[in-house]
């Protein structure tokens, strides 16, 4: 319970008696005793629910104002107080922290940013902590909740009082340790401003979100925000991306993380691969690092699921955890849900489903396919309507150049025409007579496994851990690990 005066962090004694239970953006959520935070959105303006939230019990409404003038002045609507409040969305989270009572300094948050490996590097970090008798809490793609336990979420990186609250509950169940995705949607929309950051980490940059971002440099600076704007003690950053080095350059006590094993630590913390031998079950690393030097038996597919666990190990290494505890409980480390996640069944080609969605990732997955395959190697892709768009032709290159066989199929078109997201991506193929275009995703599946080989590998990207399909505005029940199943039976 909280009045506005200790909120909004200013004198207003004739609101005193109001205190109220809950905050929500939402005014469809809204329950008796409720704050309605009503902001102007990207879609609709929230401001036209206000009457709305005041009739379902708001107990008092805080009303994005677009004039400077207007900030904190009140007015009465039914009986309910409405405070307006100028750049709404860029307090909120300073807001929600007061409310929730600093949820992030209650526990040791990390947040992961960069294109591709953040859901994988921050379930690994909580698996880890785990181990290591934490009780680790997790908020991204997945969902949120304590590790094992989440609850489907809407975004990767909720919204600035999703997070808090979510943060808040967290520390209510016991966890020590969460580690959150941050997207580049959130930084910009500020819906993480007032964490207080244990450690931020930084896996990569590459192709995705330019519907939003508009330019890669837009982008790159979006998620720079959470290494110069935000509070973080440990930096964690990957030097083999050049966003990632150039960022070092400017971060001297930045930890650098490289799977080069000729990088040239200039940093004072700094952690690097010094061998790798690829396995039938994942690898075996040999790292040197500021810390000391060592071997990690990897139970992950891939190589860049080595820089996502050299990134994990440098964090944890960062915050103190010991290396000799760190590498003696590596080999108890799963793959995460829907990523790279192997899916056999005797003299039946092996499935990988995982969700490379961007140009990048496509060609990393299909790399680390290619070194476990000794058939030929099947992509089945699609991609998302109402994303950006350019991202299409770039994974149909990939997949053409890559893969035996490819097979195009329907990821989560929304409200696009399926067909015109095919014209898009078959304008990237150089020989599109070889390509197999299916609509239907359980088609394509069913396809791909009974025409394969027992030899090959069939790689099914871009929906990795999703049990829906979204068609139009409606979400269907579909699972790429369950279909797979179905046929493999
Ligand atoms: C374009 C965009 O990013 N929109 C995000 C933004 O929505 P918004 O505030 O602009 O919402 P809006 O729909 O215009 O509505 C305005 C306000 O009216 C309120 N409202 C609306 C209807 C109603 O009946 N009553 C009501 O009160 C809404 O609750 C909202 O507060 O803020 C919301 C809360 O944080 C987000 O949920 C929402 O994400 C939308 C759903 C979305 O699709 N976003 C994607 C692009 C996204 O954010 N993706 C990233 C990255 C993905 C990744 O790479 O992993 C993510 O973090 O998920
Ligand atoms: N370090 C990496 N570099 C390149 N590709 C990666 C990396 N880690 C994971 N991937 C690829 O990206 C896909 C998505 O991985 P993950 O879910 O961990 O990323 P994410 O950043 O959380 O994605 P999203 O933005 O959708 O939440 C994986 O299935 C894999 O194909
Ligand atoms: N968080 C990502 C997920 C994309 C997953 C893919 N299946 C799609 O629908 O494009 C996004 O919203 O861009
Ligand atoms: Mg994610």
């Amino acid at each position: 319970m909280k009045n506005l005066t200790a909120l909004l962090g200013h004198n207003l004694p004739q609101l005193d008696d109001i205190i109220f239970n809950q905050m929500t953006l939402d005014s469809r959520l809204v329950t008796r005793g409720c704050l309605f935070v009503a902001i102007k959105g990207h879609a609709v303006d929230g401001r036209k629910f206000i009457a709305n939230a005041i009739e379902q019990g708001a107990a008092a409404v805080l009303a994005e104002c677009d004039d400077v003038s207007e900030h904190l002045q009140v007015h009465w609507q039914q009986n309910t107080p409405v405070i307006s409040y100028f750049a709404l969305p860029e307090h909120l989270s300073e807001i929600a922290d007061i409310f929730y009572d600093k949820p992030s300094q209650r526990l040791t948050l990390v947040g992961v940013t960069g294109t591709n490996g953040k859901t994988t590097v921050a379930q690994l970090l909580a698996q880890w902590t785990q181990i290591l008798g934490k009780t680790p809490a997790v908020m991204g793609t997945i969902g949120n909740g304590l590790l094992g336990r989440v609850q489907p979420a809407a975004n990767t990186t909720g919204s600035a009082i999703e997070v808090q609250s979510s943060l808040a509950n967290f520390v209510e169940q016991g966890a020590d340790f969460a580690a959150i995705e941050v997207s580049s949607h959130g930084l910009v929309q500020k819906r993480i401003e007032a964490l207080h950051f244990a450690a931020a980490l930084f896996t990569n940059l590459s192709r995705d979100h330019l519907d939003y971002h508009g330019t890669m440099e837009q982008y790159a600076k979006a998620k720079k925000r959470l290494f110069t704007e935000l509070a973080s003690q440990h930096k964690i950053i990957n030097a083999d991306d050049a966003v990632g080095a150039q960022w070092l350059a400017e971060m001297p006590d930045a930890v650098a993380v490289s799977c080069n094993p000729d990088y040239q630590p200039r940093q004072k913390s700094w952690l690097k691969l010094t061998a790798l031998s690829y396995t039938n079950k994942g690898s075996n690393i040999e790292f040197s690092s500021s810390w000391g030097n060592g071997a990690l038996e990897s139970r992950l597919i891939g190589a860049f699921n080595v820089s996502n666990l050299l990134i994990v190990l440098a964090t944890l290494l960062a915050l103190g955890y010991p290396l000799a505890q760190l590498t003696a409980t590596v080999s108890r480390l799963n793959g995460v849900c829907g990523r790279m996640e192997m899916i056999s069944a005797e003299n039946k080609p092996t499935v990988i489903v995982d969700y490379a969605h961007t140009p990048d990732a496509l060609e990393k997955a299909l790399q680390a396919a290619r070194i476990h395959c000794h058939g030929k190697l099947w992509c089945i892709f699609g991609c998302g309507g109402d994303r950006d768009k350019g991202k299409r032709p770039m994974m149909a290159e990939i997949a053409e150049n890559m893969a035996d066989q490819v097979i195009v199929t329907d990821d989560n078109p929304r409200t696009e025409d399926a067909a015109q997201i095919f014209a898009d991506i078959q304008t990237g193929f150089k020989q599109p007579d070889c390509v197999q275009m299916i609509h239907k995703r359980e088609q394509a599946i069913q396809t791909a496994i009974q025409s394969a080989d027992k030899k090959d590998i069939i790689l099914i990207a871009g929906k990795g851990h999703e049990d829906y399909q979204i068609i139009g505005v409606e979400k269907q029940h579909f699972s790429d690990q369950e279909t797979a199943k179905k046929y493999l039976a």
